[in-house]
């Protein structure tokens, strides 16, 4: 079937996007796609970075017009772009980034815009925020600030949000990024009884499991260019992957075990000794030259704050840190980055990258001193490093010259990988390498993990994603801010999982 087609007699259309075309200078986001949310379905829309999805997000929620189609709900055209208050009643997108505002507490942020002329009664906001949430189920405070709550909350406060403007059409954009296993679960009972009760979502992620798991409809864009509209149910998996990629053949993620093993008397690159730190304590590790280490947990088990303290994001308050020996400076990046650390970090918009620079110059910021004397690169090396990147990493771009900030998410993760790469560094620690990245990139990066030890760099993945987990020689899985269990190449998905999960028999 195709998303252009009329739909079967009798079918409420949620939201209809149809013939849209956009561009960016010379870049077309979209070209002439389509696509058909039917009520109370969940509809996946999927491709590989770049290819045009959070561009549609955009358009269907209003947030930039189209250059030529048309957007409808429930049958309606879709109302004027200044009419923001119209556009929030029929349509809501969840991002993976909070749209609400975090110095606000969370009734302010469930009434804003609404609390219409005249003195703000607080008791009654309080009161209209705290029956809004009961009634969606949703247990929290309302008079914290939202910056306490956890993404879990975060999400549901804004689906509560959309639902009580009257919105029946909401948007997941990645959704699942940033939540670990049980509350990805909750969420999916949600979206389930939600769209029991006649809500559709349009549910964008790279998780095709995902898209097995909760959607009835899939939706493959590639290229800026509609590809198939299918029910799920019939549509393999291996299908669904040659539709993303336009070329047959799967995927094949490295494993751990076709690489040599790393044996005991191999020199010791990296050495946490004792370390004590923001929510884990008295952690000792080595990872040896060639050698992958995995760090597994829950959001709260503290394994993200020991990979930060590791590349000197954080300071440790007990414990030593030695990169081939040498004691780095506890807290200090730059000491990290001198003694040969290479790091993705967690945020990619916060510590990643510098959105208003090029690729070539994101790409470059690590090795600049390198590249010419006192830090003045000539302009021509500066954009042969970034056509490399490119190159290696499959970045989806206009050119080297191109500010990060015009690439999709996708791609700016990749840059990200190439900085960190770019000055060859004898220990990587890499926060979630593989987030927001579609699933034949995901293949590639994980690809550079598997050369670069092969090549001797030690490295440290920070993830629960069992494909870069595979990569790893060990698996460490930390709870309650501690090492609780160690695997080695061959760890099952059902016994690691439930370790995570801190399930132990
Ligand atoms: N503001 C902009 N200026 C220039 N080009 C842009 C802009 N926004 C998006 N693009 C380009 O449009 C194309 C589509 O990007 P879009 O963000 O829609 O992709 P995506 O499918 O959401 O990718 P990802 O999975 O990585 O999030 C990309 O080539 C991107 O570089």
């Amino acid at each position: 079937m195709s998303a252009q087609a009329q739909p079967a007699a009798g079918v409420r259309l949620a939201a209809v996007a149809r013939d849209v075309t956009k561009r960016f200078g010379r870049t077309v986001a979209l070209d002439d796609v389509g696509i058909e949310i039917r009520d109370g379905e969940s509809h996946a829309l999927v491709g590989r970075n770049g290819a045009g999805k959070s561009t549609l997000v955009s358009i269907l929620t209003g947030l930039q017009a189209a250059d030529s189609g048309e957007v409808s709900f429930f049958g309606e055209p879709a109302p004027a772009l200044s009419d923001r208050e119209a556009w929030r009643r029929n349509v809501a997108c969840v991002y993976q980034r909070s749209t609400i505002m975090p110095a606000l507490s969370v009734a302010e942020n469930l009434f804003i815009n609404r609390q219409g002329k005249g003195l703000i009664s607080w008791p009654k906001l309080r009161r209209q925020a705290n029956e809004l949430l009961e009634s969606f189920g949703v247990d929290v405070d309302v008079t914290k600030p939202a910056s306490d709550l956890t993404v879990e909350q975060r999400q549901l406060v804004e689906i509560a949000r959309a639902l009580s403007v009257g919105a029946k059409f909401i948007i997941l954009d990645e959704p699942t990024a940033q939540l670990d296993g049980p509350a990805i679960e909750r969420l999916f009972d949600r979206l389930r009884a939600l769209q029991d009760n006649g809500i559709a979502f349009m549910f964008i992620s790279h998780h095709l499991e995902e898209i097995y798991e909760v959607c009835q409809t899939v939706t493959v864009f590639r290229d800026a260019r509609h590809i198939l509209t299918a029910p799920v149910a019939e549509l393999g998996r291996a299908e669904l992957v040659d539709a993303m990629t336009g070329e047959p053949g799967g995927l094949s993620v490295p494993g751990a075990a076709d690489r040599p093993d790393v044996g005991e008397d191999s020199e010791v690159a990296l050495s946490v000794e004792n370390l004590t730190g923001d929510s884990f304590r008295d952690v000792t590790l080595r990872v040896r030259k060639g050698e992958v280490i995995g760090l597994a947990g829950s959001a709260s088990s503290g394994k993200h704050q020991l990979a930060e303290t590791v590349y000197g994001l954080r300071k440790a308050s007990a414990g030593t840190i030695r990169v081939s020996g040498e004691k780095l400076k506890p807290g200090s990046v730059l000491d990290a980055l001198r003694h040969g650390i290479g790091c993705v970090p967690r945020d990619r918009h916060h510590q990643g990258l510098v959105l208003g620079l090029s690729v070539a110059e994101n790409a470059a910021m690590t090795v600049m001193n390198r590249l010419g004397p006192a830090g003045l690169v000539a302009p021509g090396r500066l954009a042969q490093v970034g056509r490399t990147a490119i190159e290696s990493y499959d970045i989806v771009t206009s050119g080297a010259g191109q500010p990060v900030s015009d690439l999709s998410g996708g791609n700016q993760q990749k840059v990200v990988m190439a900085r960190a790469l770019a000055g060859d560094p004898d220990v990587l620690v890499l926060i979630n390498p593989t987030a927001g990245v579609d699933v034949k990139s995901k293949e590639s990066l994980l690809g550079v993990v598997d050369r670069v030890a092969r090549a001797g760099t030690a490295v440290i993945v920070v993830s629960d994603e069992l494909d870069d987990l595979r990569v790893c020689d060990r698996v460490l899985v930390m709870f309650h801010g501690q090492v609780a269990a160690q695997f080695g190449r061959d760890w099952s998905e059902q016994e690691l999982v439930a370790s995570i999960e801190g399930v132990t028999e």
